[in-house]
Parts: C-alpha cells; sequence; structure tokens
C-alpha cells in the first residue's frame, strides 16, 4: 500500500512540475481573459462530466462566494447543477445536448466559455464548444490525453501533460484555483 501511495504522490508532483514548464503562459492568459471578462460585465460558464463536473461547480462557487479575500461577487454558472434543465434536454434531446442547450440559453457574445473534460473527447462537452464559438463566445479547454477534439473547438485549450484521469482532474483543480486567486488580487 505505502508504495502505491507513493507512486500516486510522485506521478501527481511530476504532472505538477511538467504542467508549470508547459502551461504557465496560457495560464496567465485565461487569468487575464476572465479578469477582462469580469470587468467588462460578461459571465464564466463552466461544465464537465463526473469529476468534471464537480470541478465546473467548485470553481463556479468559488467566484460567485469567494475564494480567499472578501471582494464582489463574480458571476459564474456551473451547466451541472439544474437537474429539471438536464434531465429535461437529456429526455428530449438526449445527453449530447444537455450543455450545448444551456448555452444555447444562457450565453451571450463575449462571455467565458470553460468546457472540462480529460479526454477532451465528451461528445457534450464538445457540442457546447462549438456551439459557444458559434455565439462568439471566449471557447477555453481544460484538458488532457493531447487534448482530442477540444483542440479543434477551443480558443485556448488547456492540455495538462498526462493521460492518468485523476492526475489531470487534479491540475484543473490547481489551475481553477489559480484563476480564483488572480481574480482576488485583482478586485
Ligand atoms: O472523476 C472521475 C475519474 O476521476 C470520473 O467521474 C470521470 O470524470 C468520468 O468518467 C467522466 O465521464 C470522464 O469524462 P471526460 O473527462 O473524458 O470528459
Ligand atoms: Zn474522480
Amino acid at each position: 500500500m505505502i508504495e502505491k501511495i507513493t507512486q500516486e504522490f510522485n506521478e501527481h508532483i511530476a504532472t505538477a512540475q511538467q504542467s508549470l514548464i508547459q502551461l504557465n503562459d496560457q495560464i496567465e492568459q485565461i487569468c487575464k481573459i476572465i479578469i477582462d471578462c469580469i470587468d467588462r460585465g460578461n459571465k464564466v460558464l463552466l461544465f464537465g462530466n463526473g469529476g468534471s463536473a464537480s470541478d465546473a461547480q467548485h470553481i463556479a462557487a468559488e467566484f460567485v462566494g469567494r475564494f480567499v479575500k472578501n471582494r464582489k461577487s463574480f458571476p459564474a454558472i456551473a451547466l451541472t447543477t439544474d437537474t429539471s434543465a438536464l434531465t429535461a434536454i437529456g429526455n428530449d434531446y438526449g445527453f449530447e445536448r444537455v450543455f450545448e442547450r444551456q448555452i444555447e440559453g444562457l450565453a451571450v457574445k463575449r462571455d467565458v466559455v470553460i468546457g472540462i473534460s480529460t479526454s477532451g473527447n465528451s461528445a457534450n462537452v464538445l457540442k457546447a464548444l462549438i456551439k459557444a464559438k458559434e455565439l462568439e463566445c471566449e471557447v477555453i479547454g481544460f484538458s488532457g490525453n493531447n487534448g482530442g477534439k477540444m483542440n479543434d473547438c477551443c480558443d485556448i485549450n488547456i492540455v495538462v501533460p498526462s493521460n492518468v484521469t485523476a492526475r489531470i482532474q487534479e491540475m484543473h483543480i490547481l489551475i481553477g484555483h489559480i484563476i480564483c486567486s488572480a481574480l482576488d488580487d485583482a478586485n
């Protein structure tokens, strides 16, 4: 058991080190995009499946509530929380459209839309990103596994250098927290 624990920690540390080297500039760029988005009165929309649904909610909650600093509330919505919308859209239009349809109804031009998928290939995430692009949103991906199909539908796709779902998710939430911290500093 202790070997397994050590291996998981070491894998996490190695992924974090590689992510710092490879993703530094993109993360800075995204922080600036989101700070500008909030400053001009737009909002942030986030979504993903499973653990990435939790990440979307976690980040949105820290925008609207707070991260560390007591500052004004920032507009962010996770598209993973409204069970009525998710079940109705899933039932009437299919699971692949659960996020796309919410983007169509909720997103406006220049909102920041963040799709989270460790494979980069979840159909419901891809469809929503494509719709967001049509609506002239700023389209950001949090992915891994070389980015998958998300490479083709994002303005910026952050590709965590790993193909292990858990490690990729751990980097995604770290990046989410870095964005929250940058927003705190800017306000
Ligand atoms: O949290 C985990 C695994 O750590 C799972 O719930 C995982 O998020 C689910 O299998 C997702 O459906 C994976 O989708 P994706 O990241 O490839 O878009
Ligand atoms: Zn998980």
